[in-house]
């Protein structure tokens, strides 16, 4: 079963030009900084990318070469992603069968595979539930039996764990492992987590645009990686970790970039959310709306609760309608709200309002529209029923929408609109739950003033506190404080100290360039948990950040306003929610085609504004300069959203597609 991959891609900027082999039952990780080909690879086994050169072998077969591209479903490749993508109308037995379908089982055999898989995997008890009712953590257990029940050759196994929370993912890489030894599967890894490579590879091999610059094995390449993405990978591994590394400083404060997800991760990895509270659902709203479930929450009854009607008319037997036209008498009335159940004999009806219970002698409802009254109105004591009804017509059964017992959400999810209404409905009368970390702003810079105020030559309207109090807020969280400081470095860490003291977490901008007056960088210097760094983007390259001796998380911006948003929405924005609790801390990237063309950022992401046509097709285009993004506060204004264009690209065509983030909906 052993896969050998020589295959070149072209892509925008450069190809991805590899070759390897994954020896039989064997895992291979592969890792480096994105755009680098992780993905074009493993999609290039899958099947979803073609080659143009070289060769795709699996135990001798060919899947693809120049002129053959086999079809994915005739590989025997298996894929597991970030997004389980389980088939939504199906339940959790039927869509682990279709994966042992796919593997040449019929459709009885399929069927007993599955609930092996379930009982393995303890599951049973969710056979019948769509994926919509289960968790992340189940669903992507589903999505592993599914895709292992196919009896795949090799696994691909693409950032599985990223939207899942710790202690999920912990499990997660624990039956993984098991799994595909279990089962003898080859597997490739594509992961940011040293965590992720340590557990499951046997093998790394390191890309760095398109090409295998380091390959062995896990420990080889972790005790020397050859490059500084790795380094800071596997600098994020628990102190205590039998692995140790040369000692290279993994942010320093020189001229030693660092990219954009390992910066992110170590930020992460530093966060602690907040006390979860329990909060009575009664007059909570304001602290609930838009707070994050620290528990699991099932229903404590059924819904509906009783059957009951879902029109105004009347209930009826529905026998007594088979002769329709036919009079009936009323015998009295149910309003929503009455616990009033009359007993009904043949030829007997009573109104009923939509939501009241349906007496039990009745079995269907009747709608005012296909009743003609004997006298005048809705008031009388015959009427006459001119339709025919089958029974249960227009009645909502106690049950049909949640179980009493079924799960209705889950630790990690926000509690929207729609779903604390449901919870409540369900009969939840207090949630634990995560609310809104406190924050604070605070700006520095001589130059600033309060906007509306005459400026003199060399003064600019101070609008970073606007920027991070609005971006704070289309986040969820109100900032509390706003501090504005004369710029020197005393009273600087001053505020940072009560600040610090006082919130979750403390926002800057300004004052971190090397220059002389970029007092906030010399104000953290003396926090021994904070480092200034220079993250590989553009732009906000340079950043200060990390825990406050006095408590609070720091983040300490660049001035120039695009630079703060971007910092905001790429570093600050995913630990807010990490601090809640958020099972999804990143915002979901989509992919739009480049309008226009423009010059993108040598060696870094680019990270630039853009608006939106839509189409047929998700277009955009950048709301300012690309050579001049960072201080663009005016074209800024106009933006929807951000273009990342990866580090290796140094020019974005027409009709190109890129990856985006939208801000706005
Ligand atoms: N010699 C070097 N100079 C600079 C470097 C460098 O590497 N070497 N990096 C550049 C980059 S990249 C950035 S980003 C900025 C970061 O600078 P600071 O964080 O120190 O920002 P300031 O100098 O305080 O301000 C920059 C810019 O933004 C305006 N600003 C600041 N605060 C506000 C506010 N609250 N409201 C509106 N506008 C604000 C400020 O007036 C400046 O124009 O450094 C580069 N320089
Ligand atoms: O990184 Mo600075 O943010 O380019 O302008």
């Amino acid at each position: 079963m052993t896969l050998k991959v020589n295959l070149q891609v072209p892509r925008t900027g450069f190809d991805v030009d590899v070759e390897f082999a994954v020896p039989a039952g064997s895992t291979l990780a592969m890792m480096g900084p994105s755009g680098s080909g992780k993905s074009t690879i493993v999609h290039a086994i899958a099947g979803i990318q073609k080659i143009t050169r070289g060769r795709i072998e699996l135990s001798g077969t060919v899947l693809a070469d120049a002129k053959l591209h086999r079809p994915p479903h005739l590989r025997e490749v298996g894929l597991l992603g970030q997004d389980p993508h389980l088939f939504p109308h199906l339940d959790a037995l039927k869509n682990i069968a279709f994966g042992a379908r796919a593997g040449g089982l019929e459709k009885s055999a399929a069927t007993a595979a599955a609930s092996e898989w379930l009982a393995r995997l303890g599951l049973e008890e969710i056979a019948s539930h769509r994926p919509e009712a289960l968790s992340g953590g189940q669903r992507q257990r589903i999505a592993l039996a599914r895709a292992l029940a196919a009896k795949p050759k090799i696994l691909l196994i693409d950032e599985p764990f990223a939207s899942l929370d710790v202690e999920a993912a912990m499990d997660m890489r624990a039956l993984v492992r098991e799994e595909l030894a279990r089962t003898a599967t080859s597997a490739i890894v594509v992961s940011h987590s040293a965590a992720d490579t340590l557990a499951l590879a046997d093998d790394l091999l390191v890309l760095e645009r398109g090409q295998i610059i380091q390959q062995g094995t896990v420990a080889e390449v972790f005790a020397a990686p050859a490059n500084r993405f790795v380094r800071a990978v596997v600098a994020t591994l628990p102190a205590q970790h039998p692995i140790s590394i040369q000692e290279e400083p993994i942010m320093s404060t020189g001229n030693d970039p660092i990219e954009l997800e390992v910066h992110r991760s170590r930020l992460l990895s530093q966060v602690v959310p907040v006390a979860p509270q329990r909060i009575a659902v009664a007059g909570g709203f304001t602290a609930l709306h838009g707070a994050v479930l620290a528990q699991d929450v099932a229903s404590a009854h059924p819904l509906p609760l009783w059957d009951n009607s879902a029109m105004d008319g009347y209930a009826v037997r529905s026998a007594d309608t088979a002769t329709a036209p036919a009079a009936l008498d009323v015998i009295g009335e149910v309003p929503a709200g009455s616990g009033w159940n009359p007993m009904l004999e043949a030829g007997q009806c009573v109104k009923i309002m939509t939501g009241a219970p349906i007496p039990s002698d009745a079995d269907a409802v009747v709608r005012i529209e296909d009743t003609s009254a004997a006298v005048d109105g809705w008031d009388v004591k015959t009427v006459q029923v001119n339709v025919q009804v089958p029974a249960g017509k227009d009645i909502r059964r106690s049950g049909e929408d949640k179980n009493a017992g079924e799960p209705m959400a889950y630790a990690g999810e926000e509690l929207t609109a729609a779903r604390l209404s449901a919870l409540a409905a369900a009969g939840s009368s207090t949630l634990q739950v995560r609310t809104m970390p406190k924050v604070a702003v605070l700006i520095t810079g001589a130059e600033l003033r309060t906007p509306g105020q005459a400026l003199t030559r060399g003064q600019i309207p101070e609008t970073n506190s606007l920027l991070m109090a609005g971006l704070l807020a289309e986040s969820g969280i109100q900032a509390t404080t706003v501090v504005h400081c004369v710029d020197d470095i005393e009273a600087v860490h001053e505020q940072l100290v009560i600040l610090g003291a006082t919130h979750d977490a403390v926002l800057s901008t300004g004052g971190v360039g090397p220059g002389a007056y970029d007092v906030m960088r010399q104000a953290l210097e003396a926090e021994p948990q904070v480092q200034a760094v220079r993250v590989k983007i553009r732009p906000g390259q340079p950043q200060c950040a990390g825990r406050l001796a006095a408590g609070a998380m720091v983040f300490a911006l660049p001035g120039n306003p695009v630079s703060a948003a971007v910092s905001f929405e790429l570093f600050v924005r995913p630990c807010l929610r990490a601090m809640q609790g958020h099972r999804d801390v990143l915002r979901p990237t989509l992919r739009a085609v480049a309008a226009v063309g423009w010059r993108a950022a040598a060696g870094r992401v680019q990270v630039i504004p853009v608006v939106f046509e839509h189409g047929e097709q998700l277009r955009c285009a950048p709301a300012v300069q690309a050579q001049s993004i960072s201080h663009s506060v005016g074209g800024f204004g106009a933006a929807q959203g951000y273009a990342l264009v990866p580090a290796g690209i140094t020019q974005v065509n027409p009709g190109d597609e890129v990856e985006v983030l939208r801000m706005v909906p």
